[in-house]
């Protein structure tokens, strides 16, 4: 298998809803062998009617079924509109096909949008998120839900489900279902599955058909430019779970390789014929003492078999390789180079043997060297390069180019970058001098791909959005294929009996699993990483070495030149003739270097491995061992030009780490899916344990409750048996329960005293600043009481509470924690401090009356006194010291 989606191009309609009824079958079984049940997510738009030609049951040709009462169906995305609405996702896929389904036969269970809340898309995305909760978590899945199938549209856009180009909610991590306000396309208000979700699923099927949808096609498929594209995110981070079906108008002018036809397996045990299942989702198997199970403890690359006979790459393989090997801008030239090669036939390969087992690695290199074509990768340097490499191979003056899929003219590297950057590494420097990868090498460094689980990290990246809108990783890749072998591969590999030169990392990997594990040491101690560090720290172990040895060319077996701008600045003043020598030794450098090599890694005191790392990078001699497969002569190739030993052997090596990197992405899935279970199994141990002390403090607490029954039912001096006690308890505590309520008694009386309270600070407010306060008829305000009413109310409850306190001490007491001591004791407390209440406000009230009484006698006071000095007025009205006094007093009770 490798890690690229399929495309599937039908020459008609018919065709395609045939292959999809049975993809989706071959989803079904596997669903129902997993769970017993078949969860899909569908997305609306076209889709539907595609669905409904596909699977309803007038369609099925060989009495296949479609078991509906085993489905779940969620809505990869819905609009924020009435089910019955033509907007909606929902009343799409009942008119097209759930209405259609045999009214009698079996339906399948429909996840809906809860209308309720179409007005709040927030609570609409986290009500459909705890729908989804509540049929995955528990068993499935913690972080995410695992689909066994999503069925998606893609919009000419290049927009899926409600994820739209540069949306930042193409960044959204946490969600399972999120809201969309702002949908480009209307109704504006959406809710859809995260990216997560959807590339998480078990298989992800697109169906994009029509004209309409030709443009973008070719932008996902094709384009570097289209790969932030959110199709594009899905199919980087789905790889080859991800399937294609479309309609030849669709496909039309795609470069990527295309297939016709569905690859279908036969179940032996059934009858059922369903397709190829593209991942194997069995349970990780348990470790074992014996190497040969060990061996599969940790999910390893599966290394395509390079077939054919005398070890020549099969020409189905060749052809399915170059295209993932560059389905960029630049790697149409390298498409067109392998179509040419082989006139044309690769658009419509319709039985690619996706045939993948391991080979011992001499098999694999000899498979290279020993091909009488001579393969596509070469074909394809040939193109890109123009300078024939024979030619110049003697006088070393020309500059070999060999094209490795990253991307059109910037992405040709150079001969001296190659063997200046020792690959894998150099993946990542590539990256780093911002050269454009290609999406299988980006995809298989888990540079576009969905971050592996913190406990694993093999990626060692996360994803961000440029503003260009296209998903890179905040930080560069720190993994290296090194670091995502099996632990011990090179190193082993190195000091097997029989080979006295280092192998080289490509050479290590291409090693069969079994192999590897079985060479070097005991495979029972192998372990996994602990932690992302060990893995990522591998690879960053790599990088710093290999730039130490920039640094340093002189310490190691053969020099590598830097193929950094300054790098190649500064040797910009030497003649080509010098650059040449000092990057490529003559044979006999080389032999001697190689020896030179092959004595320091013997001698290296090697570090104890753990699993996925590689302590040191296993030096390469410049001409590679003829034992391993590598070109040491010039090679022919069916044209006649000649290849250089370097580049066979550069060619070699690329196809090798090409390989390695297309079963990355799958390895990084085998990783997150084994850090699941591992977390899943930790949330299962630790909610048991809960319910466990949730269970034991039940009982405890029963126990104590039938303890205190039974002291209560001994209580003696109360002179009332239980059965009356227990009676008095149950009239009292509802009634000191009620009283309290909102629309109780004692709250009444307190609002009351609240609202009379407020009347008289106002009032006195307003006499602190002008003397006296008046109503709104101009009248003087005075401070009335609170009446009768309130207070032959408030002295009631006050007497029944006392009743009820009373009550409550002749039941006696119960010891204390039980659930009837704690009611007793609140249920007191309650009653008297509502009693103190009652208590205060009644002397508050009549504080303040007294208060109001005293005002108004002063008030009286002055105004008699006024009248006097009226009366004295009149007196001595003609005398000044009469007039200035009058006019200089003012009456409190006037008007102003
Ligand atoms: O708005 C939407 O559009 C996409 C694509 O629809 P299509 O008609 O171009 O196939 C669809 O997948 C999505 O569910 C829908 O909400």
């Amino acid at each position: 298998m490798g890690g690229q989606p399929t495309l599937y191009s039908f020459s008609d309609a018919g065709t395609l809803a045939t292959s999809l009824r049975s993809y989706v079958l071959g989803a079904q079984k596997a669903g129902l062998d997993r769970h017993g049940v078949f969860k899909v997510a569908v997305s609306g738009g076209s889709l539907p009617s595609t669905l409904a030609k596909a699977l309803l049951p007038q369609y099925s040709t060989n009495g296949d079924a479609v078991q509906w009462d085993k489905w779940e169906i969620f809505f990869a995305d819905e609009r924020a509109v009435p089910l019955e609405s033509t907007d909606s996702n929902y009343k799409l896929l009942k008119d097209e096909l759930l209405d259609k389904l045999p009214a009698n036969g079996p339906k399948p269970k429909v996840h809906t949008i809860d209308e309720q809340h179409l007005d709040d898309v927030q609570e609409l995305a986290d009500q459909y998120e705890q729908a989804l909760v509540s049929s995955f978590a528990a068993k499935d899945s913690v972080r995410l839900p695992i689909f066994d199938l999503l069925l998606l549209g893609c919009g000419p856009d290049g927009h899926t489900c409600s994820l739209f180009p540069q949306h930042e909610l193409l960044r959204e991590a946490d969600a399972w279902v999120a809201p969309i306000f702002d949908s480009p396309k209307p109704p504006s208000q959406r809710i859809t599955l995260t990216l997560p979700v959807v590339t998480h699923g078990l298989r992800i099927a697109f169906v994009a058909t029509g004209e309409s949808k030709k443009g973008i096609m070719r932008e996902i498929f094709d384009k570097e430019e289209g790969q932030g594209l959110p199709c594009s995110l899905v199919n980087n981070s789905g790889g080859e779970r991800v399937s294609w079906f479309t309609d030849q108008s669709a496909a039309a002018g795609v470069s990527y390789p295309r297939k016709s036809s569905l690859s279908l397996v036969l179940k032996q045990d059934s009858s059922v014929v369903v397709p190829e299942d593209p991942v194997d989702r069995s349970p990780l198997p348990k470790p074992s003492k014996d190497a040969a199970s060990s061996s599969s403890r940790l999910p390893a690359p599966k290394i395509p078999r390079l077939h054919g006979d005398g070890g020549g790459i099969g020409e189905a393989k060749r052809r399915s390789m170059l295209p993932q090997l560059s389905p960029t801008k630049g790697s149409t030239a390298l498409l067109d180079a392998g179509r040419r090669e082989r006139g044309g036939r690769f658009d419509e390969d319709a039985d690619e043997s996706h045939n993948e087992r391991t080979l011992p690695t001499s098999s694999a290199y000899n498979a290279v060297d020993n091909m009488k074509n001579p393969p596509s990768l070469g074909a394809a340097m040939r193109h890109n390069s123009k300078t024939d490499a024979s030619s110049d191979s003697s006088s070393g003056k020309a500059e070999i180019s060999a094209g490795i899929g990253i991307g059109g003219r910037e992405a040709i590297v150079k001969r001296s970058d190659l063997m200046a950057n020792p690959l894998p590494t150099d993946y990542a420097n590539l990256r780093q001098r911002n050269l454009p990868l290609s999406k299988s090498s980006s995809t298989a460094a888990g540079l576009g791909s969905k971050p592996a689980p913190s406990e694993t990290n093999v990626a060692g990246s996360r994803e961000t959005t440029t503003t260009s809108g296209r998903a890179r990783p905040t930080r560069q890749p720190t993994n290296s294929i090194a670091a995502m072998q099996p632990e011990g591969a090179s190193h082993d590999a190195a000091n097997r009996p029989g080979s006295s030169i280092p192998m080289s990392i490509g050479a290590a990997a291409a090693l069969p699993q079994s192999t590897i594990l079985t060479s070097g040491r005991d495979p029972t101690q192998e372990k996994r990483p602990a932690s992302s560090t060990s893995a990522s720290g591998a690879g960053s172990a790599l990088l710093e070495r290999s730039d130490a040895k920039w640094q340093h060319p002189t310490n190691v077996g053969h020099r590598r030149i830097p193929s950094t701008r300054s790098a190649r600045t500064t040797l910009s003043g030497k003649s080509k003739e010098l650059e040449r020598k000092e990057a490529i030794p003559s044979p006999s450098d080389a032999l001697s270097s190689t020896h030179r090599a092959n004595a320091a890694v013997i001698q290296q005191k090697k570090p104890a491995f753990s699993t996925m790392q590689q302590h040191f990078t296993p030096k390469k001699a410049l001409k590679a061992p003829a034992a391993f497969g590598l070109a040491t002569t010039a090679r022919k190739q069916a044209n006649g030009e000649l290849i250089s030993p370097e580049v066979a052997r550069l060619q070699t090596e690329l196809l090798q780490l090409h390989i390695m990197h297309r079963s990355s992405a799958e390895v990084s899935h085998a990783w997150q899916q084994s850090a699941e279970s591992r977390l899943r199994k930790r949330f299962e141990d630790v909610a048991q344990k809960h319910r466990k002390v949730v269970a034991l403090e039940r009982g405890m607490q029963s126990q104590s409750n039938l303890r205190a029954l039974k002291e209560f039912s001994h209580e003696g001096g109360t002179g009332r048996g239980l059965g009356e006690r227990i009676q008095a308890l149950g009239t009292v505590i509802p009634e000191i329960v009620n009283v309290t309520g909102a629309g109780g008694k004692y709250a009444r009386l307190v609002r009351g005293f609240e609202r009379w309270i407020d009347r008289i600070e106002q009032i006195w407010e307003a006499r602190d600043h002008v003397g006296r306060s008046f109503n709104s008829r101009g009248q003087l305000d005075f401070i009335e009481s609170l009446g009768d009413g309130w207070r032959d109310e408030t002295a009631v409850l006050s007497r029944k509470l006392g009743l009820w306190l009373q009550e409550l001490d002749s039941v006696g007491s119960s010891s204390a924690g039980s659930s009837l001591s704690l009611a007793l004791t609140h249920c007191r407390c309650l009653a008297e401090g509502m009693m103190q209440e009652l208590e205060v406000m009644r002397g508050l009230e009549r504080e303040i009356m007294a208060r109001e009484s005293r005002w108004i006698s002063e008030r009286v006071a002055e105004i008699w006194s006024e009248t006097d000095a009226e009366s004295v007025q009149v007196d001595s009205a003609s005398t000044e010291k009469g007039r200035r006094a009058s006019t200089s007093k003012q009456g409190i009770w006037r008007m102003p």
